[in-house]
C-alpha cells in the first residue's frame, strides 16, 4: 500500500473509530436517561416537584442511587421549586432501605462513601427550605422509613410494612434517629418500637402517629399530598423554613457535627460478623421463600 493511499485508510478507519464511539456514546447516554435512578418530575401549574426513586422492584439505595438523589434535593432547593413529593416507581415498595448487597463484604470505602451520602441526604431533607410530603407507595423499612421520616408529613398505601429494623439486623440505632423518631411518635412507642426493630403495618402506624395519613392507592396518595404541600401556598417560604429549622435544630446539628463518628460506627457495626450473618440469612430466606 503506498502513503496516500494508507492515510486515506486510516482517514476512513478513523471516521469509522469515532462513528463507534458517537453511537455507543448516545447509546450510553439515552440507556442512562431511561434507567436514572432517580426520576423528578416538576408540575409546572403548583411548582411541586414530584422526585421518585426509580430502582424496581425494591427501590433500596445504592452509592448511585443516593448521590443521585443527593443532586436532586439540591436541584429542588436551588430551582426553588413550591414542594416536594417523595414516591418510587415500584409497584409495592417506597424504599427496603439500604441495598443489603451493598453491606455483605463491603470494601470498607465504599461502605463509608454509601453511609456519608445516606446521611448528606438525610440532612439536605430534614433541613429543606421547602415543604416535604413522602407519598410512601409501599413498604419503607430501614433506611428507606428514616427517609421517609425526614419530610414533614406521611402518606402511605394500605397493607405495606414501615419500620426502623436495624437492631434486628444487629445495626445500632445512631442518637440522631432517637430525636427524629421521638419527634414524630411518643417518646415511650419510640424507645419500644427502636429497641425492638419494629415494623408496623400502615395501620399500627397510624395508630401510633408514625404515619399522617392513609392513601386508597398511588394517585390518592399523589393527590393528598399535593393537598398538603398547599397549606403552605401563602406562607411566606423564608419565614416557614426557618421556623421548620427551628423545630428540627437538635437532629440537624447532631447529624452534621457527628458525621464521621456516625460513619465509623456505622462501618464497625455493618463489618461485625454477626451483622454479616443476617444480612446473608435474609437474602437467603427470601431466596428460599420463592
Ligand atoms: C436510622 C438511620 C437508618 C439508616 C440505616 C439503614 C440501614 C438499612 O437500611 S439496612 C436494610 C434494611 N432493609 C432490610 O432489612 C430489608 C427489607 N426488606 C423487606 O423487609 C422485604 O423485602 C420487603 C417488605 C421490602 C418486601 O417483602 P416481599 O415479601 O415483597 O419481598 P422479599 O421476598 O422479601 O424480597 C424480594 C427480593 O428483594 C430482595 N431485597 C429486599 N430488600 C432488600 C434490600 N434492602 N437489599 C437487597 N435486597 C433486598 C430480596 O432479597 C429478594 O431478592 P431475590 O428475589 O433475589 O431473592
Amino acid at each position: 500500500m503506498n502513503s496516500t493511499c494508507l492515510q486515506k485508510t486510516t482517514r476512513i478507519l478513523n471516521k469509522n473509530v469515532f462513528k463507534c464511539f458517537l453511537n455507543s456514546h448516545i447509546r450510553n447516554q439515552s440507556s442512562a436517561t431511561n434507567q436514572s435512578l432517580i426520576l423528578t418530575d416538576v408540575n409546572d401549574k403548583t411548582g411541586f416537584a414530584t422526585v421518585a426513586f426509580n430502582r424496581p422492584p425494591m427501590s433500596n439505595f445504592t452509592l448511585e442511587l443516593l448521590q443521585d438523589f443527593s443532586k436532586s434535593l439540591d436541584e429542588v432547593e436551588s430551582k426553588n421549586y413550591k414542594g416536594m413529593i417523595l414516591t418510587s416507581t415500584s409497584p409495592t415498595v417506597f424504599s427496603a432501605g439500604l441495598d443489603l448487597k451493598e453491606l455483605l463484604n463491603p470494601e470498607p470505602a465504599r461502605l463509608k462513601a454509601l453511609r456519608t451520602a445516606y446521611i448528606d441526604c438525610c440532612i439536605k431533607l430534614y433541613s429543606s427550605m421547602y415543604p416535604t410530603v413522602a407519598a410512601i407507595n409501599g413498604h419503607a423499612i430501614g433506611g428507606g422509613c428514616f427517609i421517609a421520616m425526614a419530610c414533614e408529613y406521611r402518606i402511605m398505601l394500605p397493607n405495606s410494612k414501615i419500620g426502623l429494623n436495624e437492631t434486628q439486623l444487629g445495626i445500632a440505632i445512631p442518637e440522631v434517629a432517637v430525636h427524629a423518631t421521638r419527634n414524630i411518635i411518643s417518646s415511650r412507642d419510640a424507645e419500644m418500637a427502636l429497641t425492638l426493630g419494629s415494623v408496623f403495618t400502615t395501620d399500627e402506624a397510624l395508630k401510633i402517629g408514625l404515619i399522617d395519613e392513609v392513601a386508597e392507592n398511588k394517585e390518592d396518595a399523589l393527590a393528598k399530598s399535593e393537598k398538603f404541600l398547599s397549606l403552605f401556598k401563602k406562607i411566606p417560604k423564608r419565614a416557614r423554613g426557618i421556623t421548620k429549622q427551628f423545630f428540627r435544630k437538635k437532629v440537624i446539628d447532631l447529624m452534621t457535627n457527628n458525621r464521621e463518628k456516625d460513619v465509623e460506627a456505622f462501618v464497625s457495626y455493618v463489618m461485625n460478623p454477626a451483622s454479616q450473618k443476617s444480612f446473608q440469612a435474609f437474602l437467603d430466606e427470601a431466596k428460599n421463600k420463592k
